[in-house]
């Protein structure tokens, strides 16, 4: 689990977070949504340690991570997972390259154990065939479950994922999605989520953090969406016309229940 507590943060004296307090949970997959300019990038980022939040805090399984020593950061970098806006692979290395580089990197394992590793977590998100090339050569869905396997090759306890489906289409996306929460569930990761994805969010919303101005406006799962009468957070999740009607049917089938 992954806490934050009153976690404020300005930038010349603008506070841009405004004092949040939330859970993200252990084999959920934790949403952050809300207009663009509310701070979301802002809070991630002061969750994975990019950003010193100017108050509060952030704790990782009860310990600060503030507070941590050199080397224990270091360890807990090694925990973390993360799959950035646009995929961030390497272009000048292969599939299999990019997904072995978290090992090289922070494992001590042998090269025998780096490449099976790297095999079953290929294997794991169906880019087997494609291990030999490079990302130019594959598609941006292939190139996004490059960035999962390449995420989850350390068996992470925590999944940091900004912006996943940005860039596909709706059917990718789901797709995405879907590999997200299943590996969630597999490796019981805290999964976080930027996202501006409103399929994501009633899809695979177990926890969703809805920040609107740098505050938490509200906080809770894809069922409580609908049921909400925060209407701050409805006119953003069902901001169209389309959304609107699925919302309709969607109390109308849990009314009939
Ligand atoms: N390094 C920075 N220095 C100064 N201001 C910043 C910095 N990073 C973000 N901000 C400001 O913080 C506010 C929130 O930005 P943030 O990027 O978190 O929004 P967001 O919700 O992620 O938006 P989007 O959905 O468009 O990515 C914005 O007003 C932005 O200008």
């Amino acid at each position: 689990m992954i806490s934050a507590i009153n976690v404020t943060k300005s930038f010349d004296g603008v506070e841009v977070l405004k004092g949040i307090t939330t859970n993200f949970k252990k084999g959920k997959t934790n949403l952050i949504i809300g207009q663009s300019g509310s701070g979301k990038t802002v809070f991630l980022k002061c969750l994975l340690g990019l950003f010193e939040p100017t108050s509060g805090q952030i704790l990782y399984e009860n310990t600060e991570a503030s507070k941590l020593s050199v080397s224990e950061k270091q360890n807990l970098r090694s925990e973390i997972g993360t799959v950035f806006q646009g995929s961030a692979l390497f272009d000048s290395m292969t599939v299999e390259q990019n997904v072995k580089f978290p090992l090289e990197m922070f494992a001590n394992i042998s090269e025998k154990d780096m490449r099976e590793r790297v095999d079953q977590v290929l294997e794991r998100v169906n880019l087997t065939n494609a291990r030999k090339k490079f990302p130019s050569e594959i598609s941006g869905g292939m190139q996004k479950r490059v960035a999962i396997a390449r995420a989850i090759v350390n068996n992470p306890k925590y999944l940091f994922c900004d912006e996943p489906n940005s860039g596909l289409d709706p059917q990718t996306s789901l797709i995405i999605d879907k590999l997200i929460h299943e590996i969630t569930r597999e490796y019981n990761t805290t999964t976080i989520i930027n996202t501006h994805d409103m399929n994501s969010v009633l899809e695979i919303g177990e926890n969703i953090v809805y920040l609107k101005n740098g505050i938490k406006e509200w906080e809770g799962d894809k069922n409580s969406i609908v049921t909400s009468d925060n209407q701050a957070l409805l006119d953003f999740v069902f901001s169209s016309k389309i959304y609107k009607m699925a919302r309709e049917a969607m109390l109308y089938y849990q009314n009939k229940k």
